[in-house]
């Protein structure tokens, strides 16, 4: 029989006034008792009119610890001043540390610390709200924490040892810390050495590139561990089972930005003790039957691609060389020929062109009608960018993201054919990746849900398909050579997959619905009034 939570209710002390306090398994309510209706002990079981209240989800309490009110810290060695009188008459203190939700998806962690005269009811309180916090049991107790001292600007360590480090150890979660020596440490150690039974979850402090060296560390021990094939295109996946929490430190961060709103250590180390759950979805990669890469946000051939090959050669601009190369890739201009055959998604109910955002609470994949037959599609042409977004994309440079209605977990990617077209049209139709406009509203632009895809470069022999690292500059000139009125836009282009350069143009992609699961909710609705004072953030 399911036990039921125990039900505590007592008058208590908090800065200069008493407080009716109820835990009644789901929330913690305290809420002020006007002056003439105070009682001295005991609980009240009458509703209270007027005063402050205030409540908390026991879901998002962190912690609770004895106050030691006469030694004036608390049991994590916090000093703490309390007026006299009140350490006097109430010497027993407890605080409660609890998620509080700030601006634009910000979780902060507050603290309230109330005050008894009894030290029987204070073990009590104390008791009460840890065995409710016990059996909550999605929340992580063991975490393994890889960090990326060279993401983005360089702070890792030192967001990771001040603003999280502290929160995991008032939540009483241990942690293993591993800061990498060089890339694919973390992934390596996932892969082969990490004893992954001992832990909750994986923390990657980092950007989306530490995050995808993480992916792929668990994704391809998990396979492994099932005798599952990662080389064949068809083959199902089976999904992790661990966790990964995402504590934002690199240029880009748009996995964390897309997943919670904001890329802010704080906030995600919050999700982490709260032991939030995200479903996702994760593309696989393959060039003639060999597995390349796992993606999770973008894959991007052409203008995407263009930067991030140039941006990694300015590695030491940090997070400014996407600006400095997004800028040169755009004046180059270049266009790059190839066929895009693509699986359309039949048996879902949104559209890439809705007003209809991913946030917390969806569902992912929608059991409707059944898939109904559609061939695949071709589109032969001249692209500037060819984009598959399995999310949003949404980051600090773009918060609405690439496709703006694409979904974390539902088994679909979000295909954005870019056609050649001028400069002048390109630029309007990037500068609407910052605003609110239809990206997609634009002759040229085209955009197909679509669960498989393919894409063959037009120069491309066939299997025996040159490698783009030794050849595509070869190509390049040749090309020119051999039409000298071309507008000198090279062969090939790179992919991006997030954010690391695959080594073939002609790639087939898969999207394994829910693969991964994230220490995450998705992007919570915003409070009505914060919409109306702040329209950039309105949904
Ligand atoms: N110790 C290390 N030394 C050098 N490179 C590392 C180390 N640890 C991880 N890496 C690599 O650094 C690369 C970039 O890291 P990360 O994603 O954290 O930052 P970023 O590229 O600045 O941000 P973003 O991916 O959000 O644009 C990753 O591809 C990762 O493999
Ligand atoms: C002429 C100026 C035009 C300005 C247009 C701004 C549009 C910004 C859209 C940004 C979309 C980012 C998608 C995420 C990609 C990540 O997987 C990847 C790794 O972190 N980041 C980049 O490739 C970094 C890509 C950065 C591109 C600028
Ligand atoms: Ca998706």
């Amino acid at each position: 029989m399911e036990k039921q939570p125990r039900l505590l209710a007592s008058q208590l002390f908090l800065k200069n006034s008493v407080f009716e306090v109820l835990l009644n398994g789901v929330l913690l309510t305290w809420k002020e008792i006007p002056a003439n209706k105070k009682v001295v002990s005991g609980s009240i079981h009458h509703p209270i009119k007027g005063g402050t209240s205030h409540s908390v989800s026991v879901s998002e309490i962190l912690a609770v610890r004895e106050l030691d009110v006469g030694g004036g810290t608390n049991d994590d060695g916090r000093w703490q001043k309390m007026p006299q009188k009140l350490t006097e008459a109430y010497p027993y203190a407890f605080t409660v540390s609890y998620v509080e939700r700030a601006r634009q998806h910000r979780w902060r962690c507050s603290d309230v610390t109330f005050h008894c005269s009894d030290g029987v009811l204070r073990q009590q309180w104390i008791q009460t709200i840890r065995e409710q916090l016990t059996a909550l049991t999605s929340r992580p107790k063991h975490l393994l924490v890889y960090i990326n001292p060279y993401g983005g600007k360089q702070q890792g360590e030192c967001i990771y040892e001040q603003k999280v480090a502290p929160l995991f150890a008032c939540a009483s979660i241990s942690t293993d810390v591993i800061v990498t020596e060089h890339a694919n440490h973390a992934r390596d150690h996932l892969k082969t050495e990490a004893e992954l039974k001992k832990y909750d979850g994986v923390v990657c402090v980092g950007g989306d590139g530490m995050f995808s060296e993480i992916v792929h560390g668990l994704v391809s021990r998990t396979q492994r561990d099932n005798g599952v094939d990662q080389n064949s295109p068809e083959e199902k996946l089976v999904p992790c089972s661990l966790r990964i929490g995402i504590i934002p430190a690199g240029s880009t961060d748009c996995i964390c930005y897309a997943t919670v709103g904001i890329n802010d250590p704080v906030t995600s180390a919050l999700h982490v003790i709260v032991g939030d759950s995200q479903p996702m979805d994760v593309c696989s990669v393959h060039h003639n039957n060999t597995f390349l890469r796992y993606s999770i946000s973008l894959l991007g051939y052409g203008f995407y691609g263009d930067v991030l090959a140039d941006s990694e050669r300015k590695r030491w601009m940090g997070p400014a060389r996407y600006d400095f190369s997004g800028f040169k890739t755009f004046l180059t201009h270049h266009h790059y020929e190839g066929a895009v055959s693509f699986l359309p998604a039949t048996d879902i109910l949104g559209t890439p062109r809705d007003k209809t955002r991913c946030r917390a609470g969806y569902v992912g994949t929608v059991s409707l009608p059944e898939q109904y037959e559609v061939g695949w599609g071709v589109v032969r042409g001249k692209f500037l960018a060819i984009n598959a977004a399995s999310m949003s994309c949404a980051c600090p440079r773009s918060p609405m993201g690439l496709s703006p209605a694409a979904h974390l977990a539902d088994g679909t990617t979000d295909l954005i054919l870019v056609r050649k077209c001028s400069r002048f049209n390109f630029l309007r139709h990037l500068l609407r990746h910052t605003s609110k406009d239809d990206q997609f509203d634009m002759t040229f632009v085209e955009v197909h849900r679509v669960r498989r895809f393919r894409f063959t470069p037009r120069h491309c022999q066939n299997d025996s398909e040159l490698d783009l690292r030794e050849n595509g500059k070869q190509l390049f000139s040749q090309i020119c050579r051999d039409h000298p009125a071309c507008s000198c836009s090279p062969a090939y282009s790179s992919w991006n997959c997030d954010g690391e350069i695959l080594p073939h143009a002609a790639i087939e992609v898969g999207v394994h619905c829910q693969l991964i699961k994230l220490f995450a909710r998705g992007i919570e609705e915003q409070p009505l009034f914060e919409d109306l004072a702040n329209p950039q953030c309105a949904l």
